[in-house]
């Protein structure tokens, strides 16, 4: 069967087809119902020989796509913006953010929304195309991203899937034949990203400031609906969205914090509505436990240090909580009382997350008052020996003690005795321990170095280390001795890592 032929073409004014196919494409672009100040309708600018590097076959099950029939050039066209799949209704998304503490208007410079592609299950799953040419929100920008850096969102969007972390995924991506202009030359690609939505604490701070009372409303409740449907019908149901953003973001970077995930740009417009963790620019995983650490080139004070990400999460989340105020009460000063009171529980929040992913990460299964200083004690210990963090609860968990340095002194054999006492206080067996302790400490994590060896061959052609790599990631708590070798740091000799925002 020629899927080609089968396919239906139209023509439209902007050059690109629209085409209905065999691929399943099943698209409703609910976000284009908001009102229009919210978006901008804009179609991705057609591209010269678009052609699909890399394609998550899983994924486009998972949505209801049929793999075989995108895989040629019919994939190519749609995920390259030339055609758009059937139901869709291209635009870019208007938002604001902070960026580094400052307050400035942005929106999809380089990406549009094709629309929600609706799965089997009913659920609806936004596909967006990143890199897909300029938009009025472009500023000075060409609207165009580079091969690397979005087949390095592909990579880091996917381990986070294989951690368990909540996060926006990668369809594909997909070369455009052109050339951007970088500070070198670099091939231009486009990422079909796939997430819950793209609302972002951006979204609502632009509906805050240029909207009036009623855009904020209907973003509100589209965001509740689409999100938070059972907040519906509470008596103050915007107090209890709030609430519901704190603690889902509460929870996405306590799960951060567990697997030394640094982010890198948390600026209000990378944060989302839904929860899932956006925008895999600068971000890195740290091998060196040091809640100091930094990897991203223009983070100059460390504002986005991993230490710092719970306290800039909350930080984040006042700026929501500022926006939502003319719809948590009538009366302003009673409004600020309701946001203060809800964003005074994100700390605890926070901490009662983090606390009980790392009394998993330590193979406790119930609670006890003491965990808390067992917890920091433990990290105290792994900053002053500059412990290497995956692999310091790897050796936990396999009570493979020998080697590390920080396992050799007096203070560690001192903790160490501590959590086997608090173990025995448990009554699970040790069996019980070390199964809990296999299941969510990971053996691999992207470590930088195999990140930058799989990039780099791969905008050299060469996909398959990229290919293996994922192929290790999907799977991080499988412990085999095949992914031994992707679980070494970086050789000491090596320079230290820096990450540029991903473009
Ligand atoms: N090459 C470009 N051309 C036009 N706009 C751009 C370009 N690169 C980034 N931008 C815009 O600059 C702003 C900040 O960029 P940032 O790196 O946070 O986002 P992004 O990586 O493009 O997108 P996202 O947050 O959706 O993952 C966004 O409004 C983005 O659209
Ligand atoms: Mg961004």
């Amino acid at each position: 069967m020629n899927m080609k032929n089968e396919r239906r073409e139209r023509e439209d004014k902007g050059g690109n087809t629209m085409t209905t196919n065999q691929a399943g494409w099943k698209i409703d672009n609910s976000y284009s119902r908001l009102p229009t100040i919210f978006y901008s309708q804009q179609k991705p600018t057609p591209v010269k020989s678009p052609e699909v590097v890399i394609f998550n076959e899983s994924l486009a099950e998972e949505l209801g796509l049929n793999p075989e029939a995108l895989q040629d050039d019919e994939g190519a066209a749609i995920f390259g913006g030339n055609e758009i799949p059937e139901g869709g209704t291209p635009l870019a998304q208007a938002y604001a953010g902070h960026q580094f503490g400052h307050f400035t208007m942005l929106g999809d410079g380089r990406a549009v929304l094709l629309g929600e592609q609706i799965t089997p299950d009913g659920e609806r799953f936004d596909i967006q195309l990143k890199g897909s040419g300029r938009t009025p929100y472009s500023r000075g920008g060409d609207g165009r991203a580079g091969l690397g850096p979005m087949l390095r969102e592909f990579i880091i969007s996917e381990a986070m899937v294989g951690l368990g972390i909540p996060t926006t995924r990668s369809l594909a991506v997909t070369t455009t034949g052109e050339q951007i202009i970088r500070e070198t030359m670099q091939t231009g690609a486009i990422l079909t990203r796939v997430a819950a939505s793209h609302l972002r604490v951006g979204t609502f701070q632009f509906a805050a400031n240029w909207g009036k009372t009623e855009d904020l409303r209907a973003l509100a409740d589209y965001a509740i609906e689409r999100h938070y449907p059972e907040v519906d019908g509470q008596e103050n149901r915007y107090l209890s969205f709030l609430k519901k953003v704190i603690k889902r973001q509460a929870a996405l970077i306590a799960k951060w914090q567990h697997v030394g995930f640094i982010h890198g740009v948390m600026n209000t417009d990378n944060m989302t509505i839904s929860g899932e963790s956006i925008d895999y620019g600068p971000c890195a995983f740290m091998d060196t436990y040091d809640p100091a650490t930094v990897f991203s080139s223009i983070d100059r004070d460390g504002r986005y240090a991993y230490g710092n990400q719970p306290y800039i999460g909350g930080w984040n989340l006042s700026r929501f909580a500022e926006a939502l105020l003319p719809l948590l009460h009538e009366d302003e000063d009673e409004a600020v009382k309701l946001a203060e009171e809800a964003l005074s529980e994100f700390p605890e929040i926070f901490e009662a997350e983090f606390i009980s992913g790392m009394r998993l990460k330590l193979g406790i299964f119930n609670e006890e008052k003491e965990d808390k200083s067992l917890i920091s004690d433990l990290l105290n210990l792994m900053n002053e020996h500059k412990a290497d963090f995956t692999n310091t609860f790897k050796a936990l968990t396999f009570d493979q003690l020998e080697g590390s340095e920080m396992f050799q002194a007096v203070d560690f054999t001192k903790w160490h005795g501590k959590w086997q006492e608090r173990l025995e206080r448990q009554e699970q067996s040790k069996d019980d321990v070390h199964e809990l302790m296999r299941d969510n400490n990971p053996g691999v994590i992207p470590r930088n170095h195999r990140v930058e060896e799989a990039l780099n061959a791969a905008v050299n052609g060469d996909l398959s280390v990229m290919v293996k790599l994922l192929e290790v990631l999907a799977n991080p708590f499988e412990h085999s001795a095949e992914q031994a070798e992707y679980c070494k740091p970086a050789p000491s000799t090596a320079r230290p890592y820096r990450t540029f925002c991903g473009t």
